[in-house]
């Protein structure tokens, strides 16, 4: 039996939006048959045409809020991005009792608890696959895969461009500002590219990934976010003699004090899984209780990727439109997220315990190695390995240091204090170090 069709209204027709547009209309036939109805474009709302999309029959307006209050549109597919307008946007399609989905990581992030609280009292549909990892269904993993798992902590490459940028700067010894441009140019970054490089973007994304995997709410603010601007040359060739890979990752662990949410560059042992992820591919390891490691890999950006992410939520949409809502599957996976009841609250930085890998320049005198390891030691910091390059006449001499695991508020201090050594030039280079083992 075929049901009446599905009418999508694609706001935003730039890369995801175009991409999306193409899918749903090149695989029409397959998608109608997945989820027993058709789905077809009724409106599209854009500044601009698409060259790549042909839009000829379709209805097209340049006022994306014509679309939120279209009676003939069911779903609301929000491809604007930003924050301000695409929330006014969502949430007029949702007072008109529109579903919508989106790959809008910031809208979510930020505006998610709002936007789904209003979504509850309409009753209507609001997903999201498309807004973390692009085209890899983790959300879909997280929340209905591993549904009955503990989630221990999770790790994940989730911004495509950070990744692209690192992997040419390291294999091709290409310059940083050169690589993101090209990342700019296949449609992967943001449009505020500072979003990518200085780790907000991967913040968002890890945002909505924790509140799925441990059932708390969004808290985006107390995120900590450090990007990959600080990242040199001499740090990725230094982590692959000493046997790592750098990695801009997103974790978030439980802990007995609670939870941690944390985007930086971190070293990576090489024979870890993510290591080998590459370019514009993301990868999330997760852990559970009972199912143990798993791992999620694909593209992290791009119009097509995208789109298949957005077009499989139009797909849940459609096979969701007549259940009656509280028989859905929760936004963020769990039910009453709301009231949770804080046993898990979001752990400052200085509270988080790692390992770390610290650079540093020193005066080429007697003593500057006993007085760095004095200061460390002072912090109950403990050494696990110190390389000391050869010393050029006159010039300054690094030193690298890897420590054991500690507390972030004593490296904190350690580092204030060899800052302040006369020995010691300019600002220590500190990454954290993780083993992400899989026994742990
Ligand atoms: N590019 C990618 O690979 C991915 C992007 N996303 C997210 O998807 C969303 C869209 O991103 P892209 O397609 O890359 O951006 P884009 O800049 O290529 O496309 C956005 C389009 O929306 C249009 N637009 C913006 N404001 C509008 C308004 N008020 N009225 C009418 N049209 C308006 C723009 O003219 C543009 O054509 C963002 O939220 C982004 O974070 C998510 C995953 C991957
Ligand atoms: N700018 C983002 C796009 C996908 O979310 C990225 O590079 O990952
Ligand atoms: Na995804």
């Amino acid at each position: 039996m075929t049901l009446k069709p599905v009418r999508v209204g694609i706001c935003g027709l730039g890369t995801v939006g175009g991409g999306t547009f193409n899918v749903l209309t090149r695989n029409a036939d397959d998608i109608a048959r997945r989820a027993s109805r058709p789905i077809v474009v009724e409106q599209v709302g854009a500044r601009r045409d698409n060259p790549q999309c042909e839009t000829a029959g379709v209805k097209v307006t340049r006022d994306v809020f014509e679309v939120a209050r279209n009676p003939d549109v069911d779903v609301l597919v929000e491809l604007i991005g930003g924050y301000d307008v695409a929330r006014e946007l969502v949430m007029t399609a949702i007072e008109h009792g529109k579903h919508v989905v989106t790959a809008n990581k910031a809208l979510i992030a930020v505006h998610g608890n709002e936007i789904f609280q209003a979504a509850h009292e309409k009753g209507v549909i609001v997903a999201f696959e498309a807004a973390v990892a692009g085209g890899i269904p983790v959300i879909k993993s997280l929340r209905e895969g591993l549904g009955a798992n503990r989630i221990q902590w999770l790790a994940g490459i989730i911004n495509g461009t950070g990744n692209y940028i690192l992997t040419h700067m390291r294999d091709e010894g290409r310059a940083f500002d050169d690589v993101l441009a090209e990342a700019q140019a296949l449609g992967y970054a943001e449009s505020d590219p500072t979003f990518d490089v200085e780790g907000i973007d991967a913040a968002h994304k890890l945002t909505i990934l924790a509140s799925i995997a441990f059932g708390v709410p969004l808290q985006f603010d107390k995120a900590y976010t450090e990007g990959i601007s600080r990242v040199t040359a001499e740090d990725v060739e230094q982590a692959d003699q000493l046997g790592y890979v750098i990695k801009h990752l997103g974790i978030s662990k439980r802990t007995d004090n609670g939870l941690e949410l944390r985007v930086h560059p971190t070293l990576i042992p090489k024979e870890r899984l993510l290591a080998s992820v590459h370019g514009v591919k993301n990868a999330i390891a997760v852990m559970g209780d009972a199912v143990g490691p798993t791992l999620y890999y694909g593209a992290g950006a791009g119009a097509e990727p995208t789109a298949s992410a957005v077009v499989a939520d139009l797909l849940d949409v459609a096979r969701d439109i007549t259940t009656e809502h509280h028989y859905r599957v929760p936004y963020l996976a769990f039910s009453g997220i709301d009231e949770a009841d804080g046993s898990l609250p979001i752990l400052p930085m200085e509270d988080i315990v790692t390992a770390y890998y610290l650079r540093l320049l020193a005066v080429d005198r007697p003593g500057v190695l006993a007085r760095v390891a004095t200061i460390l030691s002072e912090q109950g910091i403990s050494i696990e390995a110190i390389i000391q390059k050869e010393a050029i006449e006159g010039e300054l001499v690094p030193i690298i240091l890897m420590t054991h695991r500690t507390r972030e508020q004593h490296m904190n201090e350690a580092i204030r204090q060899l800052e302040s050594l006369a020995d010691i030039a300019g600002p220590v280079n500190r990454i954290r170090v993780e083993s992400l083992d899989e026994n742990e």
